[in-house]
């Protein structure tokens, strides 16, 4: 469910016209609704509702710092895989008891910073980080509290470049080697084993792999009970998916997610901590854009539109598809065209949609890329001299800009001249 819907024939985020804020802040921009935000929220609570857990948002989908203070004010802890989103969830207001840090690779510098800020857990992905974990917290004299996050081999089934639970995958360790791995944490100084990690990959549209990977984990923690560790805490990781065409079969809803964990990992007794991005954020947010010139190629139609590839990534580099929809609403029956959908950048893959069909538009007109709250603004970057789009949050009939474009000005002014050139 979204809240951005056709009224009086404009596309609005809740009840304000999104070509309203494009008059107000220029395109291209990105928008959110602090409205879907907040349902999309509430679905997982309520998913989870009779199990002691707690929701961690995955701030890699969407780093804005108001986007975390909403979530936050819900009761939303965070998942952070850097020094920079631990900052921001901080920034947020968060408290680190309500911080996991994930990530394949923290350095020395961020286990610090978060031992002192106040971290929830650490969810390490292999034993040198181990080691390096237990130095850093053992040099600050407290303990660290800590998770494997364990690799259980399970196709998720999902985009090759997004699945994570592989044996050939870089996650993780092995789940072959957990009950090794866990021993040794169980001897060193300064950590604290709390719980046991997964999480399989990302935008899975199927329960089966999360299922057979949860039952792993559930046989896995009866072992490591036995052998003596206190498991009192599972994280589950993210990856549930979300329509991104309204024509798609739409996948498992976060109640159909809720049960399964229930019936999987209910009679283990622990607390349940998930890291869901997308299925939060993805849906919460558009990419309003302005088409700059029509032009007709030899084979086919060309929209060029003031978005490109630099803004959202996501069919570059995935071939992700997003629905496009025009803020005026095409009038019933309005005869369709095939069109591709391109941005300015000088590559061929600047390509947002191939052979589109969208009502006849001109330059001037504008769209939105529906599905874009989650990993859009945070994988943008300024190739050709960007500058980064602003990001803006509707809440009912008003709107703030949540992080306004910078001017030319202030990106050419970052570089630095050597003395010497
Ligand atoms: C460790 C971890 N947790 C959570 C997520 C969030 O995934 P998603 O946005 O698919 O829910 C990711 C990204 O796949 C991740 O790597
Ligand atoms: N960036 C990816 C998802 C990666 C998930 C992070 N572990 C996407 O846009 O679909």
């Amino acid at each position: 469910m979204d809240h951005f819907l056709y009224q009086n024939g404009q596309l609005h985020a809740e009840d304000v016209a999104l070509s309203t804020i494009a008059e107000a802040v220029g395109t291209p921009f990105y928008c959110y609704s602090a409205a879907t935000l907040t349902r999309h929220f509430q679905l997982f609570q309520e998913a989870l509702s009779p199990l002691p857990h707690l929701i961690c948002f995955a701030v890699k989908s969407n780093s804005n710092i108001a986007v975390l203070k909403l979530l936050a004010n819900l009761g939303a802890g965070m998942d952070v895989v850097s020094m920079g989103e631990y900052m921001r969830a901080k920034a947020a207001g968060v408290k680190g008891e309500h911080i996991v840090f994930s990530g394949v690779g923290k350095t020395r510098e961020e286990m610090r910073h978060a031992l002192e800020g106040g971290i929830r857990q650490f969810n390490v992905e292999s034993e040198p980080e181990l080691e390096a974990l237990s130095q850093v917290a053992s040099a600050l004299g407290v303990k660290a509290p800590i998770m494997m996050r364990v690799n259980p081999d399970v196709d998720a089934g999902t985009h090759e470049k997004i699945s994570t639970g592989r044996k050939g995958d870089k996650f993780g360790v092995p789940i072959s080697r957990a009950r090794e791995i866990y021993a040794r944490a169980a001897t060193m100084p300064g950590l604290q084993i709390v719980g046991v990690d997964m999480h399989i990959g990302s935008q899975l549209t199927d329960l089966a792999p999360f299922e057979a990977a949860y039952t792993k984990m559930a046989e896995l923690v009866g072992v490591l009970r036995a052998d003596g560790h206190k498991i009192d805490r599972l994280d589950l990781g993210g990856g549930l998916g979300i329509p991104y065409t309204r024509s798609n079969e739409a996948p498992p809803l976060p109640t159909d997610y809720g049960a399964m964990v229930k019936r999987v990992l209910g009679h283990l007794g622990c607390e349940i901590e998930i890291e869901p991005g997308r299925l939060i954020s993805g849906n919460a947010g558009v990419l309003v854009t302005e088409v700059i010139y029509r032009k007709t190629g030899e084979d086919r139609e060309f929209l060029i539109v003031d978005a490109a590839m630099n803004d959202l990534i996501r069919p570059a580099m995935y071939g992700a598809y997003h629905d496009i929809d025009a803020l005026i609403e095409p009038a019933a029956g309005a005869p369709m065209q095939p069109v591709d959908v391109v941005g300015p950048i000088c590559e061929s893959g600047d390509t947002f949609a191939k052979q589109r069909a969208l009502p006849a538009l001109q330059a001037g007109d504008r769209v939105a890329f529906r599905s874009a709250g989650a990993y859009g603004a945070v994988m943008s970057s300024e190739y050709n001299t960007r500058p980064m789009v602003p990001e803006v949050m509707v809440s009912g009939d008003h709107f703030a800009v949540i992080r306004p474009r910078p001017s030319y000005e202030e990106m050419i002014a970052r570089d630095r001249l050597p003395e010497w050139l």
